[in-house]
């Protein structure tokens, strides 16, 4: 074994050493070349292609590959070993096996699709289906143009036909900075089919907890970019990700796989300016307070909750009656006199209105009519008797045009909000009452917000959907790919707008309902989405590995998931085995928690020491309540360094000691996090309490603590070796 490794070993480093020194000789042929700045087209793109060359390999040189694939196809004579890297580079005669095959590339499939056996594996080129035998699957660790790891993963020659864990799980016992990860290398066969999905269908992907949903959809972006290079461009393409700071979180790994351009946006954000508004900042904060700071029970959620109300396609349709009824009654009443003696019948109006410029949407077709107005008094003026009266006509006319398209209605997204929920004055032929169908106690609440200038993030769909209804889309360049992250806090309505926005129905869509945390606003099964298209631009995929987390960690939640979120939905984990969740009672002692420090910030006090001797790099504090996290970190903060709050308004994820509400945490991870109030004081017995504690457990990738003071709810089981009660011994 050990020197099946070592020639392992001593082959790829010569590999990897006669692959430097044709890079750098490429490289240096291709810097001796002297830069065209000439006018000639040719010269220029041939200058162009050399460039990319350059930056490529310059980039190569420090990481060229990080696999290898033995592939004979059933029509060749021998097996190719097959070099995997993030950009392909092909040799300086290009009919020669390229010297780097980009991991994107159809044959570079196989790499992630192979699942071991001995049977013929195949992969979809342009030309077919190319089906072989597969004899080697081999990770190799290059940093800095040192080869510092070989393991296969794959080897047909020995004895297990399965393909092994040992690399990936090496992988996921690493410790994280502050930065989600490329995961080129360890891609594993369920996340490439979604990676490599085809572009025009809305994929929507249920993913539990650490199962890769982020990180999948941002490879995915790579994939479409090479794949369909002559139909996507990364400016039109964007993510819409919960709030800025993830964001930075997050942007990291695009630039890693060499993708740059791409827009990343919170959806009010965009909405915001699609709809040319300014926001209040603290809308998102005050909805959060509303639901997560408010001590007691959550209220209860129906289709009558404002979100859910305003995020359903009902309210699509009473916006849509709406604007109908609007148009019916927009060109004003009575003939259009511009000076006495010239008269524009009405019915020639409304015959350009609803007749010529029909197909144009109402706030066009209002721009139309009274340019044809226009235009028709400039045709009068010319009739004029003498120079003075023109003079005299032009300014009357002027005038009265300009009084008559006030008299139309206001093509205004707001204020038709407003109308439709009766807060200002609605037009003349509008009923005094609101639809029927709007439930009384929303019709109320955002008829009283509207009142005070107040726009929710709830708003911003309908307003949105307004918007297109008066002016289509037709000015606006539509995005090639949308991705959605945490999707399940969206809504139907979000996603129908988003759908208007977009080519092809191309979505990805991840989300977990298991994390719906918040189900006041989001949808409650996938099917709420997936019914918005056509079965045959729909397609659905569920990830059940999860890989953030050690085994204990994911065992311990799938116990919340099972008995506390009553989700079927359980993650399955990798073999990555690490220290039991413990679970200690503030007024538990022990030998690093003193006596007298039986308090709960003491006991964070406590537990932060203990954790600080074993290297992790991000520690998690979470909180319940905002409230008691800036609590906790006025306190921490005199005694650590390198501590962070995370509040909901930042927009960088610091890394090292975060102190957070549990509800923010979602999305990111922690080497070790700290559940502070895992109690029943804190967390009740309903299913919105476990999906809360499921989220902020799921957080830690190594290390997880619960600390409580008195009795746990009955869905945080301390039964199981994944488990231990009380302090640590000191070591
Ligand atoms: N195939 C893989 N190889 C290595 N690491 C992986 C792989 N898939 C996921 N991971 C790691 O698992 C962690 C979780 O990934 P990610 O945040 O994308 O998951 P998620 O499903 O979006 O999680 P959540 O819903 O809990 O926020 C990350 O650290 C990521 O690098």
């Amino acid at each position: 074994m050990e020197e099946d490794f070592q020639s392992a070993y001593q082959e790829e480093e010569s590999r990897l050493n006669s692959a430097l020194q044709e890079i750098d000789t490429t490289l240096e042929r291709l810097r001796s070349i002297p830069v065209y700045t000439g006018h000639e087209y040719t010269e220029q793109v041939l200058e162009d292609s050399r460039e990319q060359r350059r930056k490529d390999l310059a980039k190569l040189r420090q990481e060229p590959y990080f696999g290898r694939l033995d592939f004979q196809g059933n029509d060749e004579n021998e097996r190719k070993p097959l070099y995997i890297g993030k950009i392909g580079v092909d040799r300086e005669q290009v009919s020669d096996r390229p010297l780097v095959i980009d991991w994107r590339a159809p044959v570079a499939s196989l790499f992630y699709s192979f699942t071991g056996g001995t049977e013929p594996a195949s992969y979809e080129a342009p030309e077919g289906l190319i089906e072989g035998l597969v004899y080697l699957k081999r990770n190799v660790v290059i940093r800095k143009q040192i080869l510092e790891r070989v393991a296969d993963t794959y080897n047909r020659d020995s004895d297990g036909p399965a393909v092994s864990d040992e690399f990936l799980v090496y992988r996921l016992g690493e410790n994280k900075d502050n930065r989600l990860r490329d995961i080129v290398s360890t891609i594993q066969e369920e996340q490439d089919k979604i990676i490599r999905a085809a572009k025009n269908t809305a994929l929507i992907i249920q993913g539990v907890a650490g199962s890769g949903k982020t990180t999948v959809a941002l490879h995915r972006l790579a994939f479409l970019l090479y794949q369909y290079k002559d139909q996507v461009s990364a400016e039109k393409m964007i993510i819409f990700a919960p709030n800025r700071m993830f964001l930075d979180y997050i942007s990291d790994v695009l630039p890693e796989l060499g993708v740059g351009n791409i827009a990343q946006s919170t959806f009010p954000d965009w909405a915001a300016g699609v709809l040319d508004l300014t926001l209040p900042e603290q809308d998102a904060t005050e909805t959060m307070n509303r639901w997560f700071e408010a001590e007691g029970a959550m209220p209860e959620i129906t289709e009558e909750t404002p979100g859910r109300f305003k995020g359903s396609t009902a309210l699509m349709g009473i916006i849509e009656a709406s604007i109908k009824l609007l148009e019916g009654s927009s060109v004003p009443e009575g003939d259009f006199i511009p000076w006495e003696g010239a008269v524009l019948h009405r019915s020639m109006i409304l015959r350009w209105h609803n007749e010529e410029y029909a197909p144009y949407p109402p706030a066009k077709r209002k721009e139309r009519v009274m340019a044809r107005i226009h235009r028709w008094i400039e045709m009068e003026l010319k009739k004029s008797p003498s120079a003075a009266a023109m003079k005299e006509r032009k300014k009357k006319g002027a005038q009265r045009e300009k009084a008559y398209s006030g008299k139309w209605p206001k093509y205004e997204p707001l204020t038709i909000y407003k109308q439709i929920f009766r807060a200002v004055k609605v037009p003349g032929d509008w009923p005094a009452e609101a639809p029927e169908e709007i439930p009384a106690e929303v019709l109320k609440e955002t008829a009283k917000a509207l009142k005070k200038g107040i726009v929710r993030e709830e708003d911003l769909p309908p307003l949105l959907y307004i918007h297109y209804l008066l002016n289509g889309n037709e000015s606006v360049s539509r995005f090639d790919h949308i991705v959605i992250d945490e999707a399940q806090d969206f809504s139907p309505f979000q996603i129908a707008i988003l759908d208007l926005y977009v080519r092809g129905h191309s979505f990805t869509i991840l989300g977990d309902l298991s994390q719906g945390i918040h189900a006041y606003k989001g949808v409650h099964a996938w099917d709420e989405m997936q019914s918005l298209f056509a079965p045959e631009h729909t397609a659905y995929h569920a990830l059940t590995r999860s890989y953030r987390s050690t085994m204990e960690i994911i065992e311990f939640a799938n116990g919340i998931l099972s008995s506390g979120v009553h989700s079927p939905l359980l993650a399955v984990p990798v073999f990555r085995s690490g220290n039991p969740v413990r679970l200690i009672g503030y007024g538990e002692q022990g030998p690093e928690c003193p006596a007298d420090e039986t308090d709960r910030i003491s006991a964070v006090r406590s537990a932060l020491a203990a954790l600080s001797g074993r290297e992790y790099r991000t520690v998690a504090v979470l909180a319940r309540t905002l409230r008691e996290a800036q609590e906790l970190y006025t306190v921490l903060a005199a005694h650590f360094e390198d501590i962070h709050l995370i509040d909901g308004s930042m927009t960088q994820y610091m890394g090292g000691l975060s102190v957070l509400p549990v509800y923010l945490s979602k999305g990111l991870e922690f080497d070790a996090v700290i559940l502070t109030d895992a109690d029943l004081d804190h967390y009740g017995t309903a299913a919105w309490d476990a999906k809360l504690m499921y989220v902020g457990c799921t957080r830690a990738l190594h290390e997880l603590w619960l600390l409580h003071n008195g009795r746990m709810p009955a869905y945080v089981q301390a039964t199981g070796e994944e488990t231990v009660l009380g302090w640590p011994v000191l070591e």
